[in-house]
């Protein structure tokens, strides 16, 4: 992996890199705060999740003792190095430097949290030939969302499109995608909330709404390559895609690339697997309507190399974009917009930091090599870019506003590099 861009002074480090930067502008997000999101997220939320995989799976004796020692030593104990035959020991050692040894509260929340997914699977025998090999631990939890009515009612309600212009379905599609961003499974762990359909939502909610921004860089017949890095699979991915099919379909886009993880993550986090049941179940939908006919156009779109998929291990990494490797940015650079979708691509794209919450989102992009968009809903403590009246506003409501999934944003850096 490579070293931090000399030039961003303010993201962490990479571990094992030589350390060209200047002391971070904004304190690094830990989890040792009391009463803080992301001392829950590891205290709380982590262990709900062991206990759920259980439940889920007919486990054997040698998974339930690697789930105990990963429970104990995650809540309790200190960061351990991988075992000495797992595959990417040598990468977590590296990535891990200064580390183990040291309670998983203390050092950066992203890092803990990506760590929390590696050692998960590998309790399980996710890397292991044999048996379990490659068995998505989450996967019950996500089939049982993509079979669900709200799936249905969400498919159908695509239909009250049919017929509307052009730019009416754009915005509705766009807004589609970004509440679909609600409906993800860890959040749901401790939210209590976001189970409602997120289809066609009409109040905007938006903190900051850069909208138009983003389609000015997508006219029509433009030959646009536009890059969507997914978040969530199921009730996110499927508007995500009917996106995608809108962008195709209408030329604003020539080509799409979407990126999904390259192993299950963060619960409902979109592998390969996941686009496949996802196209699927578009392609299955009732034959006459909206849904189905996006999926017929999606599936060509797959076979005629106009949709791609790519899934590069450093979605899977521990730290923010600015330390992504050279192939990744160049894959980024020759995009005419990159889109990340969620909470946790946002976090790493401004950095897992607590910025001022004015601080300009481009000032946090710079290093971005392209033209980039953030389509989020709030459900950690990061946040750029917002108008100090609307901070006023949010601050006086009483609301945990940064945290509850109720506010979103559209956020763009369009300055071509
Ligand atoms: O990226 P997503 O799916 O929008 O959100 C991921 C998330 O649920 O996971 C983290 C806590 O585990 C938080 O950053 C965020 O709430």
């Amino acid at each position: 992996m490579n070293p931090m861009p000399a030039n961003d002074a303010d993201a962490p480090r990479v571990p094992g890199s030589p350390d060209t930067s200047t002391p971070p502008a904004a304190p690094v997000i830990l989890s040792n705060g009391p009463g803080s999101f992301a001392r829950a997220v590891l205290a709380e939320r982590h262990p709900v999740l062991i206990r759920q995989v259980r439940d889920a799976f007919p486990l054997g004796p040698a998974q339930h003792a690697a789930l105990d020692a990963l429970l104990a030593e995650a809540t309790e104990g200190v960061i351990e190095p991988l075992g000495a035959d797992a595959h990417d020991r040598e990468r977590w050692a590296a990535w891990g430097q200064g580390y183990f040894g040291r309670s998983w509260f203390d050092v950066p929340f992203l890092w803990a949290e990506s760590y929390f997914y590696r050692k998960l699977l590998g309790a399980l025998g996710y890397f292991t030939p044999g048996p379990w090999h490659g068995i998505d631990p989450f996967g019950p939890f996500k089939a049982a969302e993509l079979a669900g009515k709200l799936v249905d009612e969400e498919l159908t309600a695509l239909d009250d499109l049919s017929g509307r212009p052009a730019d009416v379905q754009a915005a509705a599609l766009l807004l589609g995608s970004l509440w679909g961003n609600r409906a993800d499974l860890g959040f749901r762990i401790d939210s209590g909330g976001a189970h409602e359909s997120t289809a066609l939502r009409a109040d905007s909610g938006l903190v900051a709404d850069e909208s138009a921004r983003l389609w000015s860089l997508l006219p029509v017949g433009g030959g646009a390559t536009v890059h969507l890095v997914a978040d969530n699979a199921g009730r996110e991915l499927i508007p995500d895609l009917v996106l995608v099919d809108h962008l195709l379909h209408t030329e604003r886009a020539a080509e799409v690339v979407l990126h999904v993880k390259p192993q299950p993550y963060y619960i409902s986090d979109a592998t390969m697997s996941d686009v496949i049941h996802s196209l699927r179940r578009l392609a299955h939908a009732p034959a006459a309507g909206y849904a189905a006919e996006t999926g017929r156009r999606l599936w060509a779109a797959m076979a005629d190399g106009r949709l791609r998929v790519g899934a590069h291990e450093f979605f899977c990494a521990p730290f923010p974009y600015s330390a992504m490797p050279d192939d990744l940015r160049e894959q980024f650079a020759a995009a005419t917009v990159t889109v990340l979708k969620g909470d946790l691509n946002y976090r790493r794209l401004v950095g897992d930091q607590l910025w001022s919450p004015t601080t300009p989102f481009a000032e946090r992009t710079a290093y971005w090599p392209g033209p980039v968009a953030a389509l989020r809903t709030l459900k950690s403590d990061v946040i750029t870019g917002l108008d100090r009246d609307v901070l006023t506003a949010l601050e006086g409501s009483g609301e945990a506003w940064r945290t509850s999934g109720t506010h979103a944003l559209v956020q763009v850096d369009d300055r071509s590099r």
